[in-house]
């Protein structure tokens, strides 16, 4: 079993605004005492006994922390440390200060293909380089897709939130009906083995519809469209691309980034 330190995080940084929450806990800005350099802290509250259906299993956070110290890379998040209490977990990851890339690109007048193809370069290199270790994200989203700072004309991508990551073993089938409705891979909602395939991405899912039900429904049958009018300034060859890419077998590689300049109003 991972040991974690069981010193009282908060004798060591000093605890911030809420950046975010979920189901695990929140995503809270933390400031280290000796430093002064800023973080995230990602608290996780840890089930107290095996029978509790509240916080998370204990082993579900171990692998995410085994998992983020596996991969260390440009284009993704970096775990500096770990504080464990009586119920918490508490991860000090890198702060990633540049928001989500979806809100980025929304607040764009629109966004050249030169630089639609730097971020899907660079998102591809966080992801290639996860699953050359034989780990999958499985919770691919605009959400966890998130930008190195708001300051630099170029900022970097940095993919964050391993919580539902999983790293494969030779030989070993995994399945997991986990994941965001609107942007899971056919064979999670088929409950099929998985393979780092499942690893899908979108800006904006084709697939949506007006339920989550009628949304599977459309990626079982790789039913989709694009809206003519926020593909109308997009070259035939990122169509051409985006096409190619919009496969249902996992046992191809596919990916797809739909970065459209839309509103999260429109895509709600
Ligand atoms: C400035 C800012 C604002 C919100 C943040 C983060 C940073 C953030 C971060 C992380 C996670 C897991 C969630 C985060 N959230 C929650 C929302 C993520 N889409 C993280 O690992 N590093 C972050 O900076």
């Amino acid at each position: 079993m991972a040991v974690f330190k069981p010193e009282n995080v908060e004798d060591f940084y000093e605890i911030g605004d809420v950046l975010g929450s979920g189901h695990f806990g929140q995503v809270r800005r933390v400031c280290e005492r000796a430093s002064g350099t800023c973080w995230a802290a990602k608290f996780l509250k840890i089930r107290k006994s095996a029978c509790s259906r509240l916080g998370l299993e204990r082993s579900g956070v171990e692998q995410e922390v085994e998992i983020l110290q596996a991969i260390q890379h440009p284009n993704i998040v970096t775990l500096k440390d770990v504080f464990e209490s009586r119920a918490e977990v508490v991860l000090i990851l890198e702060l990633v200060s540049g928001g989500e890339l979806f809100d980025f690109i929304a607040e764009k007048e629109n966004l050249l293909e030169s630089e639609a193809i730097e971020f899907m370069k660079q998102i591809l290199e966080g992801l290639g380089f996860m699953h050359s270790k034989n780990i999958a994200h499985f919770d691919l989203k605009p959400e966890n897709i998130m930008l190195s700072d708001k300051v630099s004309p170029h900022p970097d991508i940095k993919l964050i939130d391993f919580g539902l990551a999983h790293r494969f073993h030779q030989g070993e089938e995994y399945r997991s009906t986990s994941g965001t409705p609107q942007y899971i891979a056919p064979e999670v909602i088929n409950n099929e083995a998985l393979s780092t395939a499942a690893d899908i991405l979108s800006g904006l899912s084709p697939f949506q519809d007006e339920t989550d039900e009628e949304t599977l429904k459309n990626i079982i049958a790789l039913n989709y469209e694009f809206d003519a009018q926020s593909f109308s300034m997009t070259s035939s060859m990122a169509k051409d691309f985006i096409q190619k890419l919009l496969l249902q077998s996992p046992r191809s590689n596919r990916c797809f980034c739909l970065f459209q300049p839309i509103t999260r109003k429109q895509a709600a």
